[in-house]
């Protein structure tokens, strides 16, 4: 077991969080040459990158330009699985030498996982981590995509399709090796896997720091543009377009419609992979009893965890509609990284909650979400029947 004391600073007052941003993306997508973007820009000075590969002899770092000999660190074997004590133990040591005075007091941290990583075990093991989660403003995860592979490993590889879908951020790589035709249809991919992230091209003078900084947090860790990190609105959006295409299509059959129509909407249908995993947002204009949501957040993990990649939400309590809890998850578990002083836009203080699952129909979150909110529907389970259930605590157990 991790001992949470071991990495605790020398002064008494609990300092700064630091931001800690994960980069990924599928084996040769361009990771490394990212990062080297990265770690010359004078912006982005004092960066710890702790890099992740497989095997026992790592060749990235002599590909890693580093500003500091020192600030690169390997770890053998694979981030998702089997190293992720050794992940905990090397981001505890670095505090922990920091807080001695024993390195350089650096101000962020990037982790490059291997291609072949699952970034969600990654990101929970940083954000679950008692001591750890205080410490370091988990900024989210910058993926990288190949715009001449991508397509082909995304139609491939699951892990490619779960990188993506996870990201706060993705960037397109090789764009001057591709044409633009297949960088456009790739981006439309993209933009549907994942509404929420913003897509940018390694070719264009990129703000490195705001792609870095994706997350709630800013470099002073205090809470940053909070609707942006949602991209609330960005999903919902997505899920009305993909409503109206839906509808279409099924119009489309239903009159028989011309062949050449048909054919363009399966152009749009997406693979395999890209179909089990996906975006959407629940919305309430209601405020939220806490203990509903309490529950229905237990509920939600015990019963699907393995299937929520992330989970982001805005949350209007009943209790103390003033000050909105704003929530992050990843798989089994969902915390609640601050409470706000006030509303983003005050005019609009819905609850909304942001989903990123696979293999999990809207539908069923929704029906627990409603049950929830007091809207239980016919065929749907009410509240006080699923808090009643006697199995409910040893699922939650
Ligand atoms: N033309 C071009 N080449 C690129 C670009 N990005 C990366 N490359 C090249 O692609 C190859 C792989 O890039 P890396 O940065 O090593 O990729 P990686 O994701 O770190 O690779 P692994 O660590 O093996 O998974 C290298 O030869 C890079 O020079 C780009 O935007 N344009």
């Amino acid at each position: 077991m991790t001992d949470q004391n071991s990495a605790q600073p020398a002064a008494g007052r609990r300092p700064e969080p630091l931001p800690l941003t994960v980069l990924t993306g599928f084996l040769g997508s361009g990771k490394t040459t990212l990062l080297n973007r990265i770690l010359t820009d004078p912006a982005m000075s004092d960066t710890v990158v702790i890099v992740n590969e497989f095997g026992e002899i790592g060749l990235d770092h002599m590909l890693v330009e580093t500003v500091d000999e020192g600030m690169i660190l390997l770890s053998a074997g694979c981030l998702c699985c089997s190293v992720r004590g050794d992940l905990i133990h090397t981001l505890e040591d670095l505090l922990r030498k920091r807080d001695n005075d024993r390195i350089m007091p650096f101000k962020r941290v990037i982790i490059e996982t291997t291609g072949l990583a699952d970034p969600a075990p990654i990101l929970h093991a940083v954000l679950y981590h008692p001591y750890l989660s205080m410490r370091f403003a988990v900024q989210g995860l910058v993926t990288v995509v190949d715009a001449m592979a991508g397509a082909a490993t995304l139609d491939t590889h699951e892990e490619a399709v779960r990188q993506a879908a996870m990201a706060d951020r993705l960037v397109l790589s090789k764009t001057d090796l591709s044409d633009s035709g297949a960088v456009a249809a790739l981006t439309a991919r993209l933009r549907q896997l994942n509404p929420g992230a913003a897509i940018l091209d390694a070719g264009d003078a990129l703000d490195l720091e705001s792609m870095v900084m994706s997350g709630l947090f800013d470099t002073q860790g205090k809470i940053g543009d909070v609707a942006t990190w949602l991209s609330a609105e960005a999903i919902a959006e997505a899920e009305d377009a993909a409503h109206r295409r839906q509808h279409e299509h099924d119009h489309g059959h239903g009159h028989g419609h011309g062949h050449d129509e048909h054919h363009d909407h399966h152009h749009h249908d997406v693979n395999r992979h890209d179909a089990s995993i996906r975006a959407f947002c629940l919305t309430s204009d209601a405020p939220v009893p806490q203990r509903s949501l309490d529950l229905f957040l237990d509920l939600l993990r015990a019963s699907h965890g393995a299937k929520l990649l992330r989970v982001k939400g805005i949350v209007c309590i009943a209790e103390d509609p003033d000050h909105p809890v704003v929530l992050h998850g990843v798989q089994h578990v969902v915390h609640v990284p601050a409470i706000l002083d006030a509303w983003p836009d005050d005019a609009d203080r819905r609850t909304r909650l942001v989903f990123i699952v696979k293999d999990l129909d809207r539908a069923e979150v929704e029906a627990l979400w409603q049950a929830f909110l007091g809207q239980p529907g016919i065929d749907r389970p009410d509240a006080q029947a699923l808090a009643d259930n006697p199995l409910r605590v040893a699922w939650g157990g």
